[in-house]
């Protein structure tokens, strides 16, 4: 029998979940009653979690972590981190308490620049098309004013408009490529208003207008965050080979792509946390980051690290696209929170603080990498979920967190460590 079904967003939210149950779970109702049990018991806040999307039947809990003890331009900030994996929020914090006593980070963004375009096919006389765009290029402007009028007076709006030639690449391919301001917004919506407006005032009967939208390529929305400080005050045990071997390990993710992805997988634990926990685009940035490390044609670190005159020097360089109004960060109760818990940043606040995530992040990867070994410290936090999955008790988990104290933890062991208590019982 077909599962497809016609008017499935009409339904009502039980209905919804009594097609699911019927068609793909064989009418078990254990299912209907585990996606009860993560409704919200107000029921106000169960129906602003319903509408931030449509067909929604439940709620997807994710672990809300904070990350004390960073000290960002001289200023102590709790991080919000919302992330699924293990050992990213204790990583962050070891990180922002080693660096709090080495005069913290230092953060500042380098420009905050967002683009859209207007893509078209024109087949006609180039020179003619560019008479044309200059003859309208006052009235683009201006068929746009009611939106952009507010986002003026904010000190933001459209701040270019240019008619680009892209037959090269593609034939009778032609953009409008607008760049904006949009201040504390991501901008995205306020960004796709202003294009259509745009596109629908230059269209004519030789200009086909294929789709205009923002783009989440924003390599002059960048925001730089460092940190340094003497070789010797970096590693108890043997400080210049640390730093050595910290700067090769970016060299190699610099070599080789395998690595760079990885190392920039690192980075984005520590971003896409902050980004989740502020109710921001997770998808826009990491699109937008992991195409600017590919910015030379090759892929790369986003972060980099010297030693210059005794001097640890290690930095990011990341687009962020932010908003600290609009989207969901002001409507989700627990971004408000976050924001709030981030004495409410300015978006450009905001990306400083979120590119120290990063950078604090990829510090604790490396350090771990390049000195223990990655497996003894994620693996340390990892245990209680692999002893969860076995269905220990509270005393059966206490032992075997006793008993992996001093030993190597891998999903192997504790299954057997596990398996031999419960036989010995
Ligand atoms: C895991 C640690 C922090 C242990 O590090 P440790 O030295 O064993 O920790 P500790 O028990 O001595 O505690 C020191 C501090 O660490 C923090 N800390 C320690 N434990 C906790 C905890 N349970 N809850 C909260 N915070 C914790 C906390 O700040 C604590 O200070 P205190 O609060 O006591 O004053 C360390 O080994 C580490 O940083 N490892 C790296 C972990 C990491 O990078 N994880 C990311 C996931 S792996 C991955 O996805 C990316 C990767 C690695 O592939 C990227 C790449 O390849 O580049
Ligand atoms: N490709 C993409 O990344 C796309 C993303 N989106 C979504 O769009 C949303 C973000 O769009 P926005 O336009 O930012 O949100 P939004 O549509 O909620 O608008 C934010 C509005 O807040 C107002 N505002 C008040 N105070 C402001 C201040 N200080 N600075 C700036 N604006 C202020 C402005 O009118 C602004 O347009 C996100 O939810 C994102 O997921 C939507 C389409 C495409």
């Amino acid at each position: 029998m077909s599962k497809t079904i016609n008017g499935f967003s009409k339904l009502t939210k039980l209905e919804k979940i009594d097609w699911l149950v019927s068609n793909f779970f064989n009418n078990d109702t254990k299912v209907k009653q585990v996606l009860m049990q993560y409704w919200n018991s107000n029921p106000v806040l169960q129906d602003l979690h319903d509408d931030f999307i449509e067909n929604t039947i439940s709620n997807f809990y994710l672990p809300f972590g904070i990350a004390p003890n960073f000290v960002i331009n001289g200023k102590d900030y709790t991080i919000p981190m919302v992330i699924e994996e293990s050992s990213v929020v204790a990583a962050a914090s070891l990180v922002a308490k080693f660096w709090s006593t080495r005069g913290g980070f230092k953060a500042s963004v380098i420009s905050t620049k967002k683009v859209g375009q207007v893509h078209f096919m024109y087949e006609g006389d180039a020179i003619e098309l560019e008479n044309y765009f200059n003859s309208k290029k006052e009235n683009l402007f201006k068929v746009t004013e009611a939106i952009t009028q507010n986002m003026k007076k904010r000190g933001g709006g459209i701040l270019t408009i240019e008619l680009r030639n892209k037959t090269s690449e593609l034939e009778n391919y032609y953009q409008l490529h607008v760049t904006f301001e949009t201040v504390d917004s991501m901008g995205a919506n306020f960004i796709n208003s202003c294009l259509e407006a745009i596109a629908n005032e230059f269209q004519k009967e030789n200009i086909q207008i294929v789709m205009s939208i923002l783009s989440n390529y924003v390599p002059e929305c960048l925001v730089h965050a460092e940190v340094s400080c003497k070789v010797e005050e970096l590693y108890a045990e043997n400080s210049a080979l640390f730093a050595q071997k910290f700067v090769q390990a970016i060299q190699i993710a610099n070599a080789e792509p395998h690595r760079a992805v990885t190392h920039n997988k690192g980075i984005m634990n520590g971003v896409d946390a902050v980004v989740i926990a502020t109710g921001n685009d997770f998808r826009a940035i990491e699109a937008g980051a992991h195409a600017y490390a590919a910015k030379s044609g090759h892929y790369k670190s986003l972060t980099n690290a010297t030693i210059e005159k005794g001097i640890f020097k290690f930095w990011i360089e990341i687009p962020l696209a932010l908003g600290t109004v609009g989207g969901l960060t002001k409507l989700h109760p627990l971004s408000k929170l976050s924001l709030k818990m981030l004495d409410n940043p300015s978006a450009k606040e905001l990306m400083e603080i979120i590119a120290v995530a990063g950078l604090a992040q990829n510090f604790a990867a490396l350090r771990a990498l390049t000195t223990t070994g990655i497996q003894k410290g994620h693996m340390k936090m990892h245990l209680t979920n692999i002893i969860k999955q076995l269905g220990a008790s509270d005393e059966e988990k206490q032992y075997l967190i006793d008993y992996f104290e001093n030993k190597t933890i891998t999903h192997n062991a504790v299954v057997e460590a596990y398996n031999k208590l419960v036989g010995d019982k």
